[in-house]
């Protein structure tokens, strides 16, 4: 950790009485707060609480009903993000907005080339040259004449950021605002570490502001917090590091979260579920595994381990792969996903946007679609059935929508993730593979989310849980098979009355 001496300042920008409505929906009411430079400031609160939209108000992407934002002191509308960027507020979001196969020095000053162009000639030169002055001032030991693709995530990540502070001085602005949308989402502790370092590092260069779900994170990074529920600021508190993770959650929903205690799988079939054996494909090699009727086999590994390569394999009956696997006893044709749905299998992708969602349908025909993907032939889902479908999803999972004919697009992150899920506990499938399945849900619908998945095993349900939420990993399964370079390193079985503790995990994943 790095060790900052901070200045105080006067609020960099500063909402008042915020308010945006989506039709009937008041996704933010009249919400006041300050970001100051030196400072990160905490926004946490449950799926649908209003972070994003108050994100999307300070950023220029959405106008306010009412209400102001004064940035400097000045009253500012900004009616676009690009107008925001240009005044010195930036949002980084979890897909990253950096172009893979240029140089990080290239993408950090994107669209700001003509600073670096005479006589129509970028020159690279001394593109390089401020990006390594920029690097060596913020201690990032990063090669601006690197390949983007060449870094880790959270390499990148730091790139992003960079890319705010230097843009922000190319146009004269002192100290911009960083908007930190769920950054960590996608990274593993080490990661983790890497990004808190240098979010510390800048903290007197920029206001911060950082949205999670993890509620532990906020407390080791945060300076204070702000409490969001149902639009509104309930609580701001100064010191986050007083509060309790559970303080923090019932804060946030009006009650205590329940820490997840699982029974133990009490199905006594034997007859393996899945059954992988010198199982190899891109990503992973020689993978033997099984899993048995209602078991939930967790998959554990660093980002890179292979986990995901081999979730998504599963789920396309090992198209393009080679060695054993048997669905139920029987080897099925490798015929891709949609033969995948047809065996009975669901799958849950941890790239929600790339490969899950279709943000312009509606929540029911999203959950009806594997239904309709999977068929051979013609098939008629009635649109009773489809209504009907959602409106028990919907019940059952919590999720915050209106109806079943709302946009997915219109739900918060955590909802969508919800409805995702949804899609396999209509269809009934029998073998779930889900890879971070409660990323970006808040921390009162996990517990509801692992209920569900409960609930489901003991009907039978075997599940593939690949996760990098350690204490979800831990609480939810029966046994966990470690991945480390594409290959299963080690098997742990998990006594549901003492389970293997974090550290041990983690000492055999690295
Ligand atoms: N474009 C939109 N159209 C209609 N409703 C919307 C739209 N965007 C957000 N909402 C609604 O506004 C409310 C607040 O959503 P928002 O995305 O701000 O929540 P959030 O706190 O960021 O949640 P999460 O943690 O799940 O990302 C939700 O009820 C959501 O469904």
């Amino acid at each position: 950790m790095t060790d900052v001496i901070i200045e105080t300042h006067a609020p960099l920008l500063q909402a008042r009485d915020i308010v945006k409505s989506f039709g009937p929906v008041k996704a933010v009411r009249s919400i006041s707060l300050d970001v100051r430079v030196g400072e990160v400031l905490g926004l946490v609160g449950e799926n649908g609480a209003g972070k994003s939209t108050l994100l999307s108000l300070m950023s220029g992407t959405l106008a306010p009903d009412s209400g102001e934002l004064m940035f400097n002191g000045s009253t500012t509308q900004f009616d676009s993000y690009r107008a925001a960027t240009e005044s010195g507020i930036f949002r980084i979001f979890q897909h990253q907005a950096l172009v893979p196969n240029m140089t990080v020095a290239e993408n950090v000053y994107l669209a700001h080339e003509k600073a670096f162009t005479r006589f129509g000639i970028i020159s690279q030169r001394r593109m390089v040259q401020k990006t390594q002055e920029i690097f060596d001032e913020l201690s990032v030991d990063l090669d601006p004449t690197a390949e983007l693709d060449s870094l880790k995530f959270a390499e990148r990540q730091v790139v992003e950021i960079v890319r705010s502070l230097a843009q922000a001085r190319l146009l004269g602005i002192t100290h911009p605002v960083i908007l930190h949308d769920e950054p960590t989402s996608a990274l593993s502790r080490e990661q983790i570490e890497f990004f808190f370092d240098f979010v510390r590092r800048i903290k007197n260069q920029a206001a911060q502001v950082f949205v999670s779900h993890r509620l532990d994170e906020i407390i080791e990074l945060c300076d204070r917090m702000v409490v969001l529920k149902d639009g509104t600021v309930v609580s701001v508190q100064n010191d986050p590091t007083a509060l309790t993770e559970k303080e923090i959650h019932s804060l946030m929903v009006g009650r205590e979260a329940e820490r997840h205690t699982r029974a133990a799988r009490t199905n006594d079939e034997t007859e393996p579920r899945l059954e992988l054996s010198g199982f190899t494909g891109e990503g992973f090699s020689d993978i033997s595994l099984q899993i048995l009727p209602g078991e939930v086999l967790g998959v554990a590994g660093v980002v890179g381990s292979g986990k995901s390569d081999l979730g998504r394999a599963v789920f396309e009956l090992g198209q393009g792969a080679t060695g054993t696997l048997k669905v139920n006893g029987v080897e099925p044709a490798r015929q891709g996903s949609r033969a995948g749905i047809r065996s009975s299998l669901g799958y849950v992708s941890n790239e929600r946007h790339r490969d899950g969602i279709i943000a312009g349908m509606s929540v029911s025909h999203n959950i009806s679609l594997p239904e309709i993907g999977a068929a051979l032939g013609p098939v008629i889902v009635s649109g009773n059935r489809e209504t009907t479908n959602a409106d028990t999803a919907i019940k059952d999972l919590n999720i915050k929508a209106p109806g079943p004919d709302t946009l997915v697009g219109n739900l918060s992150g955590g909802n969508q993730q919800k409805v995702l899920l949804a899609r396999w506990i209509t269809l009934g499938s029998k073998l779930l593979v889900l890879d971070n399945p409660t990323n970006g849900v808040d921390v009162g619908a996990k517990a509801e989310i692992y209920r569900i998945i409960e609930g489901l095993t003991q009907q039978g349900v075997s599940v593939m849980l690949i996760s990098d939420d350690l204490p979800e990993i831990l609480s939810m399964s029966d046994r966990i098979v470690v991945m480390k370079d594409g290959k299963v390193t080690s098997t742990v079985a998990v006594d549901v009355t003492a389970p293997p503790s974090e550290v041990d995990l983690v000492a055999a994943m690295v």
